[in-house]
């Protein structure tokens, strides 16, 4: 079965409806501070195994950083994170990935001269074991390891719709399909949480379609978790089972998406104060990319102050 189409094999590698090695994430009483701006502040929220996760919140409000902190790029000043009996916030992005985390990023971090198949093997690195040597002798264990890796290469890219693309160089591929690869990417890792990061920013309606179908597929195919920050609100309300509500680095709600949609203090923080543009039109003037230079978090301090942030897409909209 293609990801966004209907019938084929998944690549869920004898996996089932909740995948049994699936730990519990726990956020807990986490605090980010860049100086005096206080990005997270005693953020806490818990990942059901095999449940798909929204973390939502006007611009500003802190979902990149907490992104950030759970991939191990920002240390937490305070609070901890939890993935099993692993503590995420003590490791090395290259070890969160070892231990079954894998990010698809927002801005496509992929190689545009290689192919879809040499993109996707990038992801599968960290499962090699023949080591360099036997793979550039092309020793008898290499040479099969090779090939089991190239055929699970070949399904997760079937099943992402990319078949068909796998000798294609990444640069010449529509935007969509990219970031399709770089959600392929992601799961070529093995992941037991995949976090994705906007993965339907800037596309249009069909693509957008076809992402959520995607994504859809991966839960019910490998039964992992799934985290999403996304702006895209009619999305969010259809895929998530629970939402993670930010603003200004605080959690505001977390529930359903019925409950959150409800919530006064929600509604509140997307319409912001009387005198600013309409949600929509402050999504349109000041939503960018979060491309941005990454510093170091700076020593915890006491100041508690706040940078100010537009209001964004109203939840329950359709963009
Ligand atoms: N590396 C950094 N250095 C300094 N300040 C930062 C850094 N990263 C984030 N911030 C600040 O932390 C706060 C939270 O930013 P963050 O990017 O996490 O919000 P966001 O919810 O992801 O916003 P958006 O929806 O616009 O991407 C903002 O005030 C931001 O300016």
């Amino acid at each position: 079965m293609t990801a966004a189409g209907a019938s084929a094999a998944v690549p869920s590698e004898g996996r089932t409806a909740v995948a049994p090695e699936v730990p519990t994430l726990e956020v807990q009483n986490v605090s980010v501070r860049f100086g005096a701006i206080t990005a997270l502040s005693d953020v806490s929220l818990t990942v059901v195994p095999g449940s798909i996760h929204a973390i939502i919140g006007p611009n500003g409000a802190g979902k990149s950083t907490l992104f950030n902190v759970l991939s191990g790029v920002y240390k937490a000043a305070e609070g901890q994170v939890r993935f099993g009996d692993v503590r995420l916030d003590r490791m090395v992005p290259y070890k969160i990935a070892d231990v079954g985390v894998a990010r698809a990023f927002q801005n496509i971090a992929l190689s545009g001269t290689q192919s879809v198949a040499e993109n996707l093997m990038l992801g599968r690195h960290h499962l090699t074991k023949a080591g360099f040597l036997a793979a550039g002798l092309r020793l008898p264990r290499a040479t099969r390891e090779g090939k089991r890796h190239g055929a699970r290469v070949a399904e997760i890219a079937e099943f992402l719709d990319l078949g068909e693309k796998l000798h294609t160089p990444v640069g010449v591929l529509s935007y969509g399909d990219q970031k399709r690869v770089e959600v392929a990417r992601a799961l070529c890792t093995e992941p037991r949480l995949l976090l994705l990061d906007e993965p339907v920013a800037g596309m249009n309606a069909e693509e957008t379609a076809r992402m959520a179908g995607a994504i859809r597929e991966i839960r019910a195919a490998l039964g992992i978790s799934i985290i999403l920050v996304e702006h895209d609100m009619g999305m969010v309300m259809s895929l998530a089972d629970r939402v993670t509500v930010l603003d200004f680095g605080r959690r505001i709600a977390d529930g359903t998406p019925s409950e959150v949609q409800n919530d006064p203090d929600v509604i509140r923080a997307y319409l912001g104060s009387g005198d600013e543009e309409t949600p929509a039109e402050s999504y349109t003037a000041h939503h960018s990319a979060d491309g941005g230079s990454v510093v170091a978090p700076a020593s915890p301090d006491d100041s508690g102050a706040t940078a100010a942030h537009p209001s964004s897409e109203m939840p329950g909209t359709t963009s």
